[in-house]
């Protein structure tokens, strides 16, 4: 199969199209107001037309309520949502056949549970105390030795263009997820470690296919 290549925290409109010319398969917009890489609604919403026409599109939240993310969703045309927060099974479900949820790990213990989410894929990330995510930090990959996601499971936490390779081979994932490994400077993406961890990836998925 395939890997799925996404590419979190994009900001603006130029850097959503070099992400496309990076051979990424997704973007991601942070909604949560409290990250270094927010973008409002309305700003993407004004980008409505020029996106790249067939990335997929996902909007990252952090314990928002039904309303917040329905009027995102209307605003900016999103494909996936990201639950990145503290939101239980019943809320992913209420979110739809959309949802993906980010669980945030750093022992076997904090696997625990994850199948009763109906998501349409499993994200993993760093747990890091203070902050929902998006802090650089990669986690003990070798736990995930024995967990058997019912959902297709998305890797993230501390991924950058020279590790990713190895997290590949080692997790072989669905997908992975980066944000500040390819940053220029928060909120800023740049374009030459994008296109490195996009290469790198891809190279490490054929070679283990
Ligand atoms: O990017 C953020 O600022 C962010 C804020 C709150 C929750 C999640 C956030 N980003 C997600 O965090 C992971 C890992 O990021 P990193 O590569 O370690 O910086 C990734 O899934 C982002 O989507």
């Amino acid at each position: 199969m395939a890997l799925a290549i996404k590419i979190c925290g994009v900001t603006t409109l130029e850097d959503a199209w070099m992400v496309q010319d990076a051979g990424a398969d997704a973007l991601g917009l942070v909604f949560y107001k409290k990250s270094s890489r927010y973008v409002a609604p309305e700003t993407v919403a004004q980008w409505a037309g020029r996106m790249p026409p067939l990335l997929t599109v996902v909007g990252l939240f952090v314990n928002a309520s039904l309303e917040e993310i329905r009027r995102a969703e209307f605003l900016c045309g999103l494909d996936r949502i990201q639950l990145h927060g503290d939101e239980a099974p019943e809320f992913c479900q209420a979110v739809g056949p959309r949802a993906i949820k980010a669980a945030r790990v750093a022992q076997a213990d904090d696997l625990l549970g994850l199948n009763r989410y109906p998501a349409r894929a499993l994200l993993l990330d760093a747990k890091v105390d203070g902050a929902y995510g998006g802090t650089g930090h990669a986690f003990d990959w070798d736990i995930l030795r024995r967990f058997e996601p019912d959902a297709p499971l998305i890797l993230a936490g501390g991924l950058n263009p020279d590790n990713v390779a190895e997290a590949v081979r080692r997790v072989q994932p669905h997908g992975v997820d980066v944000s500040s490994g390819v940053e220029a400077a928060p909120g800023r993406k740049d374009a030459e470690k994008t296109r490195r961890f996009v290469e790198n990836a891809r190279a490490a998925a054929v070679a283990g296919a």
